[in-house]
């Protein structure tokens, strides 16, 4: 059994950042259970088109477990640019290293996690201030440093050699994690050349054996509950960061219910993919899966079946750098009743992940992820956007080795403004894509955890039960977020945060954020 990554002990349990005080807020030894009502409005159109706003009140209890577990995280595609830089960057954080460059002594940070590196305002102070606390500590969550790393690669690099490949930390920083990262090597791997381009072939020389995709599903299980296992963990976390696959067809009969896909697998049809197979294991394994690329994972038969099993799932591909700043900037622009009526994303990149996209079907499963970023912002304006209307929208990703992981975006947004008018923004963003994509696997890892120690109930269930198997809470740190079925998908970067915000605010008793300040605009000092 090769040598997992470096093992650390969790902190003792950090005592709770604050406590809210309320009657409907209690802490047990093991628990927060807060009783929270969730204010909505339901809206019927009366025939005269008309609306009709029908407030209402749904009284929720939520339980969070407040122990924070020994976790895992195993990683599909550990010796990639994001695996390599993910692990030695929680090496130097834990290891607190300093390294030099040309710019002076840098020390590690967690800078780029929502998680680490982000606040929320809790309340205002006395004066009417804002207070502000660290994000993770609104509720108990696993620090990154306290991660146990492991995972898979169809490269046999061990991880040393896999950060040299990647050219993406400072040397110096190198230099310090290398004898560390030497000791870590990826589990060979599930490769179906045809999922992913012919060009990554050379890497593949740590794979698993055979052709038997039933097999292959229990010998990733075996690997999943052997982590586990060797390394004392309560929880385990598979996130896929390894290279973008072409989409599977959906094919009735093979991949359209969970029973028809074991089937499938137990057939090894071509169109199971490594990803799903990963997918499958995991949810058998009562392990949460988390899809990091732009391909379609997830067909219905693998969401059925993690909805079967009660098993967190969430995708797709991160959201890192362009298309987070368009999920701003398009928001920003529409409710601004500004009206963009085109938008030209264009980027090069030289990294392997830039070289598997040069082939055109996995291009094409990124252009699906990157494109349909708009939608809902679109939508949600019919007095700028006409039904079905949307903006020109075209991705373009091109392939310079010479650039390497500091990947190059163009965008350019035209819009449509007062009397006729347009208005042009440009922008060139060096998104340097791992240094950006690393702090958003701890985030989807950390958030992942915390969501499988919290249940709710309402009034009318008699037990408590976990959310829905699609974890759409994650959409913050994703393009194409995956949804319940039949739910509406929000891509708007603030209306994720928010969202994410106050489902954990409300966790702990409080009311939903927001930023009125009656305080400070009503008649001060009324006597
Ligand atoms: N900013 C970003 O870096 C960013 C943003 C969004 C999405 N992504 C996606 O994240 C993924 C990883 O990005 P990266 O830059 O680390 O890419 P990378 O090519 O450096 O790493 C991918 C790794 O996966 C391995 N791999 C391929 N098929 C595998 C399989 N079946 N099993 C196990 N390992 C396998 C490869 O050998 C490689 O080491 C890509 O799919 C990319 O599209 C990256
Ligand atoms: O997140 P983002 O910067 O919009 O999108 C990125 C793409 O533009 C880039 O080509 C690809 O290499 C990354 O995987 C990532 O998906």
């Amino acid at each position: 059994m090769p040598p997992f990554a470096a093992e650390s002990s969790p902190a003792a349990a950090a005592p709770l950042a604050f406590k809210v005080n309320s009657k409907n807020v209690q802490y047990t030894d093991s628990h927060i259970v807060a009783d929270y009502h969730y204010e909505n409005a339901t809206v019927t159109k009366g025939v005269d088109g008309s609306y009709n706003v029908n407030p209402t009140s749904i009284k929720y209890q939520f339980k969070t477990e407040a122990k924070v577990p020994r976790v895992g995280l195993m990683m599909v595609g550990w010796g990639g640019n994001n695996g390599s830089t993910l692990t030695a960057s929680i090496i130097a954080n834990r290891r607190k290293l300093t390294w030099n460059t040309k710019e002076g002594v840098q020390v590690p940070n967690y800078f780029g996690s929502v998680v680490q590196a982000s606040t929320l305002k809790l309340g205002v102070d006395a004066k009417g201030n804002d207070v502000y606390i660290p994000f993770n500590d609104i509720l108990p969550m696993v620090h990154p440093n306290d991660l146990v790393l492991g995972g898979w690669d169809i490269s046999g690099f061990n991880l040393a050699d896999s950060m040299t490949r990647a050219k993406v930390l400072d040397y110096d920083l190198q230099r310090q994690v290398k004898a560390e990262m030497e000791t870590l090597k990826p589990l060979a791997s599930v490769y179906y050349p045809d999922f992913i381009a012919a060009n990554q072939s050379d890497r593949a020389d740590n794979v698993i054996p055979g052709s038997d995709k039933q097999a292959h599903v229990d010998h990733i299980r075996a690997d999943i509950r052997n982590f586990k296992a060797a390394n004392h963990l309560d929880k385990v976390i598979v996130i896929w960061t390894a290279n973008t696959e072409r989409f599977s067809s959906l094919i009735n009969g093979i991949n359209d219910t969970a029973d028809n896909l074991l089937k499938a697998v137990k057939d090894s049809h071509e169109e199971v993919s490594p990803s799903t197979v990963f997918a499958i294991a995991s949810i058998l394994e009562n392990t949460p899966f988390i899809n990091g690329s732009p391909q379609n994972t997830f067909v219905p038969g693998c969401v059925e079946l993690a909805e079967r099993h009660a098993v967190y799932i969430g995708g797709d591909d991160f959201k890192s750098g362009q298309t987070k700043v368009k999920s701003v900037i398009v928001d920003f622009l529409v409710n601004a009743g500004i009206k963009p009526v085109s938008i030209a994303s264009y980027n090069h990149l030289g990294n392997n992940d830039g070289k598997n996209l040069s082939a055109p079907q996995q291009f094409r499963s990124k252009e699906i992820s990157k494109s349909n970023v708009v939608d809902d912002m679109v939508a949600a304006n019919h007095l700028l956007y006409k039904k079905d209307e949307h903006p020109d929208h075209l991705v373009v990703i091109k392939y310079v080795p010479a650039v390497g992981d500091s990947k190059r975006a163009l965008d350019e947004y035209v819009s449509e403004i007062f009397m006729g008018g347009r208005n042009t923004i440009s922008m060139y963003n060096t998104c340097e894509d791992s240094l950006l994509a690393s702090p958003l696997i701890l985030d989807l890892v950390i958030l992942t955890e915390l969501m499988t120690r919290i249940e709710y109930k309402t009034e009318d269930m008699a037990e408590y039960a976990p959310f829905n198997s699609v974890l759409s809470i994650l959409s913050y740190m994703l393009k194409a977020p995956m949804v319940p079925h039949g739910t509406q998908v929000i891509n708007a970067l603030s209306k994720q945060r928010t969202a994410m915000e106050n489902i954990f605010r409300a966790c702990v008793g409080l009311p939903p954020q927001n930023d009125m300040l009656l305080e400070a605009k009503t008649q001060a000092n009324r006597q």
